[in-house]
Parts: structure tokens; C-alpha cells; sequence
């Protein structure tokens, strides 16, 4: 059989850009995405609103829900600081398979660990696996029918803690209204909307970013 879309990504990457420069991965992954085949990348234009949340929360322990090929995986952990972690889910093995590649590629696989799985069953985990306290910064970007009940889960796990910020991809397209009640109508966060653009496209969407306030 042939090959898939991750794969193909992948390629792109290996013969586009330059191993260990996470900002030539970047650009290879939204240039194949724009000009290519398009694929569910966080994006470049709401990859500058992540940009400048992280950079402001400066996270020392970071979550990601939903690696796909590690494109926001890089984006994120190329922006930590020094002995910063970043702890990466997904359930999809061959997803998991070419963002291990990816984020190799990029240099960055001694920040990020990539575990396999439903965040449902890794998340009560993570404190025993990985000594967690709490997660300063979480992106949401798995998928929206898994954003409130594993926001509940990190809650009642203790794995957020006043200050912890979650950012949340897709909140318009394609959509969790559910969400956007939950954290818009709790008295536990304090949530604000970044408009912006379906990756790669005109169509809006955008980024809920939510401090959890304990
Ligand atoms: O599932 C996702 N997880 C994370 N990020 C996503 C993302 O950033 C996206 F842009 C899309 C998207 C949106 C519009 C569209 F037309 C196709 C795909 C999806 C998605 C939505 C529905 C599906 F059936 C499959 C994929 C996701
Ligand atoms: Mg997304």
C-alpha cells in the first residue's frame, strides 16, 4: 500500500530542512501543508498566538493532548527553557511513529516525551509516571469531544494548580461549544478567545486560552 500523509509529511521534512534547526521543521511542515497537501498542523497563524502564550507562561512542566506529526510538539518545545519538560499524548500509533521522527529531526526529543494512548487512561497516570506536581501549561488539540472530561480529569487529578493555563485549539472549527461553556461559565477560570484561521485556510477559527484560577 501506499504511503500515508504523515508519512509524506515526514519526507518533507527530511529533505526540506535542515536536522536540528526546530524553525527550518516548522516552515517545511507549513510550506508541504500550504503548497502540498493540506493536514491538521496547528498552523502558522495560530501557531504565532501558541508562540506568544508559552512565551509569556514560560512553562517548566508542559502538557500536549493530540501530538499528530509533532508540528506543535516542536513549536512548543523549541520555546522552553532549559531543563523545561514537555509531555506529549497520543493515541494514534502511526501518528506517534512519524512525531518521534519529527521531533528528532528537530533536535528536540531530550524536552519531550511522547507517551502512547487515550489521555482518558494516561492522565491519572502522569503524576506516578513522570513525577508531575502540576502542569503550568496544557494545549488542547486532541479532539473536542475529550476536551471537557479530560479537563475534569487534570482538575481532579491535581494537575492543575492556580495559574496553570490551558490553551485549546479548534474551539470554532470544528467546534466544542461544550467546552467553551465549561471554562467560559466556571468560576475556576478566568478564559479569553484568540480569533484567528482554520491552519492553512480562510475559514475562522481560533484559540481559548484559559488560566485556571484553583
Ligand atoms: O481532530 C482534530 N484534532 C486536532 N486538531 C484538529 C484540527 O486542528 C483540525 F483543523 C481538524 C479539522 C477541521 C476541519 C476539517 F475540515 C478537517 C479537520 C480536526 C478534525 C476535525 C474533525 C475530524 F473528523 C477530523 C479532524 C482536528
Ligand atoms: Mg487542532
Amino acid at each position: 500500500t501506499g504511503s500515508s500523509r504523515p508519512q509524506r509529511m515526514l519526507k518533507a521534512v527530511q529533505k526540506n530542512a535542515t536536522k536540528g534547526d526546530p524553525e527550518s521543521v516548522i516552515s517545511a511542515i507549513d510550506y508541504y501543508c500550504r503548497h502540498k497537501e493540506w493536514a491538521m498542523n496547528v498552523g502558522d497563524e495560530k501557531g504565532l498566538i501558541l508562540d506568544s502564550v508559552l512565551t509569556e507562561v514560560n512553562p517548566s512542566t508542559a502538557l500536549e493532548l493530540g501530538t499528530y506529526c509533532g508540528y506543535s510538539t516542536v513549536r512548543i518545545a523549541r520555546l522552553l527553557s532549559p531543563g523545561s519538560k514537555l509531555i506529549t499524548v497520543e493515541f494514534n500509533p502511526a501518528f506517534a511513529a512519524v512525531a518521534r521522527q519529527i521531533i528528532a529531526y528537530a533536535g528536540l526529543q531530550d524536552k519531550v516525551t511522547l507517551v502512547e494512548g487515550p489521555s482518558g487512561d494516561l492522565i491519572p497516570k502522569m503524576k506516578a509516571r513522570f513525577g508531575i506536581k502540576s502542569f503550568d501549561f496544557v494545549f488542547l488539540d486532541h479532539w473536542k469531544d475529550r476536551y471537557v472530561p479530560d479537563t475534569k480529569l487534570l482538575e481532579d487529578c491535581g494537575l492543575v494548580s492556580e495559574g496553570s493555563v490551558l490553551l485549546a485549539d479548534n474551539v470554532i472549527c470544528p467546534g466544542a461549544p461544550e467546552y467553551l461553556k465549561y471554562v467560559r461559565n466556571s468560576p475556576r477560570y478566568e478564559s479569553r478567545y484568540y480569533k484567528s484561521n482554520l491552519e492553512y485556510t480562510k475559514v475562522e477559527d481560533g484559540l481559548e486560552k484559559s488560566v485556571f484560577l484553583g
